[in-house]
């Protein structure tokens, strides 16, 4: 267009700048089918140029596609070919694989029943005023609309995990099922003065808290008499040390319950299997018993110092 606009104001140029009787326009200089020739037999105080009529063929310009490709001229090719519009959704997006029965007919458009964000397909023209802009000229509920922009609440989330192979088993859960935690926290409620830090607290003041005087050699059957039952204390062994447990139950974060399961006989493993970053060592140094003995060992029971246990 620009092409011919400017072949056209060259061409009515002499027209509009040389009086009528000098209107000579040069034909060399024009591309054949453009020449110009200065109206001036029809009296007007401005001619103007009207397109030669002399046989030569008018250069006819389409913006459509050519059907045949040799007709793309070779140097256009480089600047502007004429593509089709790019696909939305693209070819390989997720969105596409979501709806793989959509056809390359509908591609263009989201399915009204599948889940999406973007605004529905324009209606038919009957009930729309603009169909460029697919907005309906009366009744445009302000339901429908925020309706049909928001997330939908059951189905799938859109362009979220990988196709599932029926849509009723979709991958993403529905925003209104709540799901449990895959491994529940099984904290507790502390009472108050039983946090982690009174503890600390309270095994600095406190150096000893194990209930015997002096370090013990503890057999598992001396182990096994200290349940915490009917007003016993409650031993427990890790990794051969034996801690009294009874001045901790009420700090435990997972509750006296849970510490009781170890109550008589070696935790380690219950131990373990929830919190093996818990550094026991420390948090129960005050509360040192002693060290396992074998059943029969002649010093059990006998009071000692821990270097003399190594
Ligand atoms: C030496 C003995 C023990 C000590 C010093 C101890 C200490 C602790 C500490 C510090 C926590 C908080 C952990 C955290 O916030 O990450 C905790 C939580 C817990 N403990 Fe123990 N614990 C002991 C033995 C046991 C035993 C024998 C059991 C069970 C058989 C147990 C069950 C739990 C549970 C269920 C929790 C809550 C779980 C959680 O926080 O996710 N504890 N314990």
């Amino acid at each position: 267009w620009n092409m011919i606009s400017s072949w056209w104001r060259k061409a009515a140029k002499p027209a509009v700048t040389s009086p009528p009787d000098q209107q000579r326009p040069d034909h060399d200089t024009m591309p054949i089918g453009t020449q110009a020739q200065v109206a001036t037999d029809d009296g007007d105080a401005t001619p103007k140029a009207k397109p030669l009529t002399n046989g030569a063929p008018v250069p006819q310009f389409s913006l459509e596609a050519p059907s045949n490709p040799a007709q793309i001229d070779e140097d256009s090719s480089d600047e502007e070919i004429e593509m089709p519009p790019p696909q939305f959704p693209s070819l390989n997006s997720a969105q596409r694989a979501s709806n793989p029965t959509s056809s390359s007919a509908n591609s263009l458009f989201v399915p009204r029943t599948g889940p999406s964000l973007m605004p529905p397909p324009p209606r038919p023209a009957s009930t729309t005023a603009n169909p460029r802009l697919g907005v309906p000229s009366t009744g445009l509920k302000v339901a429908s609309l925020s309706s049909s922009l928001r997330v939908p609440t059951t189905g799938p989330l859109p362009n979220r995990g990988p196709p599932s192979s029926s849509p009723a088993s979709s991958l993403a859960a529905p925003l209104t099922t709540s799901v449990p935690p895959p491994n529940p926290r099984k904290k507790v409620i502390l009472s108050p003065g039983h946090s982690p830090l009174d503890w600390a607290n309270l095994q600095k003041t406190n150096s000893n808290l194990s209930g015997v005087p002096s370090l013990q050699r503890v057999t598992p059957s001396m182990l096994k008499a200290k349940n915490g039952r009917k007003g016993r204390p409650t031993w427990s062994s890790y990794k051969g040390r034996v801690y009294n447990m009874t001045p901790y139950l009420s700090f435990h974060p997972g509750g006296e319950g849970e510490l009781k399961r170890a109550a008589g006989k070696d935790g380690e493993k219950l131990f373990m299997d929830v919190h093996p970053w818990v550094n026991w060592d420390n948090m129960l140094e005050s509360c040192l018993v002693g060290i396992m003995v074998s059943e029969n060992d002649p010093r059990a029971g006998m009071g000692s110092q821990l270097d003399d246990m190594d």
